[in-house]
């Protein structure tokens, strides 16, 4: 199309000939008159006049005659307000190019208020989005922690489609560059992580960042979604689009129609952040969900959803999907794979930098954390990172030091520290008499306090119930002070009712914790109930699933196979029943349950534990090899090595290591971190013969490294490459291997 130029050309002129045009697609006639009259090329006269007629063409009609009327300096002012209000006026941007127009520097330097209902939007969001996303949230109240001061920016790997390792990226800012890319066409970036790594705060921190502008600026709008609420929606639930965006998130003030028209005609200005897609359980009938989906008509939540992951609606939309490893997510919607792997060492040391202010304090730790690798590969995973360091500094604020440097420590006893620390400040005692009471008074004295977190959090497993509100938690039977204590935060829940206030467990691993320490305390619950979850665990091979985007949606009931693959807040209740069961913890336990109880519960879990075990093994596959019997263990593997090192019972770590029945295991690409180095060892320790190990491309980094230090006596064979080790892990591994000189191969 031929570029007219505007110099020659009158601007009156101009208008005059666009005239059609110009009525037909000028919709908002409130930023012109605001602007004109702000600069004095219209009266409140002129206003008054405009505002008389009542149809927007009319109205226009009215403008163009008033500036043709006022002469060249007025029309050129007009067609610049124009072009600078593109989010008002986009659909003038075609004609305006093809013009050429360029206004004078004189015009230029006038200002121009944006009062466009996409704009104002546009603020409202980032405004919203930036009070919200300030606060670390794990806290009770009053101790919120502010984002930008505790925020670390752990290991985050780009992943290939066959799950190689393409490198880490550098930021939150390059999550929309080319690098990286594994499908074209796809649209969703996909963030995963195993429990705790810390995927909704990279949310949080992306949502902050857009707020305050600092990152993302050709983005207008970013819709967040926590995916636990698609399944508190109904079956024969139907909204809009539309609805799901503005009443679910937040409502323009302004001409929602015209907004919503924007976003519909700039996808690609639209970013979406769906945080926990495992969390979606829903039991919406994914049979009857059409192929194609239209923006304006009604549709359940989660097909929306689903239309929206896929293109099928606001095509072009920017998505950042996180879930749990192992979710399983259609790889033709998946534009890049991103895997979260926790703090490097040096992450570590920053974040400890950050949550020890005091320097003494923060010595003390850094030397807990060097002298004991068990300690310091759980704090590699934020969330007990921080579970650590709160209970930590609690202990250190009340006098009672505890001492990290040579203990082993298990999640289960993370999780008992942090009840502690809460029930402690629940007491509203001076410090001086909470230094005086034990783990063992505190734990009796809460009992009733922790049966009734207990029982919700079991009643919210139950029903894939995340979220509670009001109703739920009056029905419980929590006093309201315990409610800000620490184990619950608010949640503000949207629909179509208007806002309310609703809660949740601090994090899931917590409300799985609480369900499992139900289960061991509560005197009803019978063997049968106990070990629920042990058979609800058992699912078919997730191969044979169709991986539509649908049908990872929906929670797979009936499922029947090995009984370590699982959804992960199941599985930690058993690794917790593990933990809470075992020896170690009996003191503390007998206490709060009869030993009659106590000791049938802990006999029927060792029980299941043993067949379960047994089963696990007999089904994994195996094969000769170089002259071994390979056997090639799954994800699922390290769900049972957790479960077994969590008991501290040598018996099954040695039924373990019997039933592997090969002298080759092959852990590649298992996801086990760290800390899961520690369960693999456990296991492996009490194997009699020399054996191979193949460790790779996982994230054991060197604290994995120090933790497999009881194994390297019996290794002939070691594979760790592609495992964030450096020179110090290696240090480890010259210093193990050279002591033993069995080894064979090292790669
Ligand atoms: N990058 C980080 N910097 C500092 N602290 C972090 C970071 N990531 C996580 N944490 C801490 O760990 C806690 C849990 O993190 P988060 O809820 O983001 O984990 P998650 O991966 O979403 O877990 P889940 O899959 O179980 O929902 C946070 O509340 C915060 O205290």
């Amino acid at each position: 199309m031929e570029v007219q130029s505007c110099k020659p050309q009158s601007y009156v002129q101009l208008i005059k000939t666009s005239r059609e045009d110009l009525v037909s697609q000028i919709k908002n006639t409130k930023c012109l008159l605001e602007n004109l009259k702000q600069n004095d090329y219209f009266s409140m006269e002129d206003e008054e006049i405009v505002m008389q007629f009542t149809t927007t063409s009319d109205k226009v009609r009215q403008i163009l005659d008033l500036v043709e009327c006022k002469g060249e300096k007025t029309a050129e002012y007009f067609i610049s307000v124009l072009q600078r209000v593109t989010e008002a006026y986009y659909s003038l941007q075609p004609w305006l190019k093809r013009i050429g127009f360029q206004a004078t520097e004189q015009i230029q330097r006038l200002p121009v208020i944006n009062n466009d209902p996409v704009t104002l939007y546009s603020r409202k969001l980032k405004h919203e989005l930036c009070c919200d996303s300030k606060y670390i949230k794990s806290y009770s109240h009053k101790e919120e922690m502010i984002l930008q001061e505790t925020y670390v920016d752990g290991i985050m790997e780009l992943i290939n489609t066959t799950n190689e390792n393409m490198g880490r990226i550098e930021g939150l800012h390059t999550l929309f560059d080319e690098k990286g890319v594994i499908n074209e066409l796809g649209e969703t970036i996909y963030i995963f992580g195993d429990a705790g790594m810390g995927k909704t705060l990279l949310i949080q921190k992306m949502q902050h960042m857009w707020a305050k502008g600092e990152y993302y600026s050709n983005i207008k709008f970013l819709f967040r979604f926590r995916c636990r609420i698609f399944s508190l929606f109904k079956m024969n639930t139907a909204i809009s689009l539309s609805d799901l965006l503005f009443k679910y998130n937040c409502n323009p003030d302004q001409e929602p129609e015209e907004v919503y028209k924007y976003i519909l005609h700039f996808p690609e200005t639209v970013l979406f952040t769906f945080d926990g897609f495992d969390e979606i359980h829903s039991d919406f009938d994914l049979t009857s969900v059409p192929e194609v989906s239209s923006p304006d008509s009604p549709s359940h939540p989660v097909v929306l959803l689903s239309h929206l992951l896929s293109g099928k609606l606001l095509k072009g939309s920017k998505k950042v999907l996180t879930a749990r490893t192992g979710s399983q997510i259609p790889k033709n919607i998946t534009r890049k794979k991103i895997m979260l792997r926790g703090f490097s060492t040096n992450n570590l040391m920053e974040y400890t930098g950050l949550f020890f202010k005091d320097p003494e304090i923060h010595k003390q730790v850094i030397k807990h954390l060097q002298a004991n690798h068990n300690f310091s590969s759980l704090c590699s995973i934020p969330l007990f990172c921080w579970i650590i360091f709160k209970s930590y500094e609690h202990f250190h604020s009340i006098n009672d030091s505890h001492d990290f440097s040579n203990s082993s420590v298990t999640l289960t006893d993370i999780f008992l520290l942090i009840c502690e620390v809460y029930m402690n400040l629940s007491s509203n005692t001076p410090s001086l008499t909470v230094t005086t009471r034990s783990q063992l008074e505190t734990f009796k004295k809460g009992k009733n306090m922790l049966l009734s977190f207990g029982r919700l959090a079991h009643q919210g497993i139950e029903k894939s119930m995340f979220i509670f509100d009001n109703d739920t938690i009056e029905s419980s039977d929590i006093p309201e002070k315990n409610l800000k204590l620490g184990f619950l935060r608010t949640v503000k829940v949207c629909s179509e009712l208007g806002d309310h206030t609703s809660f949740e467990f601090f994090h899931l691993t917590l409300q799985s914790f609480f369900t499992a320490l139900f289960l061991v305390i509560d005197d009803k619950t019978d063997s049968a109930e106990l070990l629920k979850y042990f058979r609800e665990c058992t699912y078919e091979d997730n191969k044979k699933l169709v991986p539509s985007t649908l049908s990872c949606l929906c929670a797979r009931k009936s499922n029947k196979g090995d009984p370590f693959k699982n959804n992960d807040h199941l599985q930690f209740i058993n690794l917790f029943l593990c933990g809470l069961l075992s020896k170690p913890k009996h003191d503390l336990l007998k206490n709060l349950v009869p030993s009659s109880i106590l000791k049938m519960k802990r006999k029927a879990l060792k029980q299941q534990l043993f067949k379960s075990v047994k089963l696990h093994l007999k089904g994994l596959p195996r094969s000769p090899f170089l002259g071994y019997s390979r056997v090639h263990a799954l994800i699922d593997f390290i769900w049972m090595a957790r479960c077994i090192c969590e008991t501290q019972n040598e018996k099954v770590g040695k039924l373990a290591a019997r039933g592997i029945c090969a002298d080759y295991i092959k852990l590649s690409f298992c996801e086990a971190s760290s800390s899961d180095c520690g369960a693999i060892s456990f296991v492996l320790n009490h194997y009699h013969k020399t054996f191979a190990l193949e460790l790779d491309n996982n994230n054991i980094n060197d604290y994995g490294v120090k933790e497999l230090i009881p194994c390297f006596c019996k290794l002939t064979v070691i594979r760790l490459s592609v495992n964030q080790i450096t020179d110090e892990g290696v240090k480890v591994l010259c210093e193990e291997l050279t002591k033993y000189k069995i080894i064979t191969f090292l790669g």
